[in-house]
């Protein structure tokens, strides 16, 4: 039996926003196993982030909770946030070593990992560099890198590449895909690009417009060590990526029309 690491039931989460409440997600139920690269997809607003959120324990006062979630099996959480950057004032080695620093590890400790990493991942002779000096394609990999190097076993990524040229994402998604298979961590993986979400994940969850609740769960049988680019001339991708793209319209269209209903009142 694979063993749950991330366990929603009936989850709803709403906020509370100038006494209105607006509810994010509603009755949403699902289940990570650990390893597993997942991904949410689903209309913008419909509470991918809120759900990343809750994951990582990031609910803010107020915020209404009903149904239960449980996180238990987590010991350490990666999250990178959407337009996470890096430190200016700081070299990418010093950059890398801060999450070590933190939790008190020893610099030359912190280093000896951070260059192992830097190393492995390409980024050797950056290491004096400062982000400005980086691609952003280089600055989101130190990202990464910093996210990776307190050995978490959970990485949540939230539209980690969405400013990034079509060139440069699908170099990282190749990355992504090492990443998982190297370190065996479970990732979960907001965005809006439907190719990204199948060339990446194991599983692919839509959400619905707001209030997001699952609509459909997409079982992806792909190889794992296959290459985020090469992978989309494949015709099993071809074939979901079409239903992916028809369930999604409808979704998108029905926030539309809710839109427009409220615009008419
Ligand atoms: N702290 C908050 N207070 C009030 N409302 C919030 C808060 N955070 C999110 N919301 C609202 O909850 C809904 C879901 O937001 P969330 O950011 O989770 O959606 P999303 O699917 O990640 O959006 P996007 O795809 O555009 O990034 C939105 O209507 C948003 O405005």
């Amino acid at each position: 039996m694979p063993n749950s690491m991330i366990e929603t039931q009936n989850l709803s989460i709403s906020y509370w926003s100038k006494n209105k409440r607006i509810e994010a997600l509603h009755d949403v139920s699902l289940s990570i196993n650990a390893g597993e690269f997942v991904t949410l997809i689903g209309p913008s607003g419909c509470g991918k982030s809120t759900l990343l959120n809750v994951i990582a324990g990031l609910i803010s006062p107020g915020t209404e909770v009903q149904g239960t979630f449980n996180t238990s099996g987590i010991k350490q959480i990666g999250y990178l946030f959407q337009k996470q950057t890096l430190l200016p004032w700081r070299t990418v080695l010093d950059n890398v070593t801060a999450p070590l620093e933190i939790r008190g590890v020893s610099r030359t400790e912190g280093r000896r990992k951070a260059l192992a990493l830097l190393e492995k991942y390409g980024l050797s002779g950056f290491e004096h560099s400062f982000p400005r000096e980086l691609s952003g394609g280089m600055q989101q990999r130190v990202l990464l890198i910093r996210t990776l190097i307190y050995e978490p076993d959970v990485v949540l990524l939230d539209e980690p590449l969405s400013s990034l040229d079509a060139q440069t994402r699908a170099l990282l998604q190749d990355e992504f895909l090492r990443l998982w298979r190297d370190t065996g961590c479970t990732f979960l993986l907001v965005t809006h690009d439907l190719d990204e979400a199948i060339a990446l994940s194991q599983r692919v969850f839509l959400l619905s417009s707001r209030p997001g609740t699952i609509v459909k769960e997409f079982e992806i049988n792909l190889p794992k060590d296959r290459s985020a680019i090469a992978i989309r001339t494949d015709s099993q991708f071809q074939t979901i990526q079409r239903e992916m793209w028809s369930d999604l319209t409808k979704q998108v269209l029905q926030q539309q029309d809710q839109g427009f209903a409220l615009f008419q009142r």
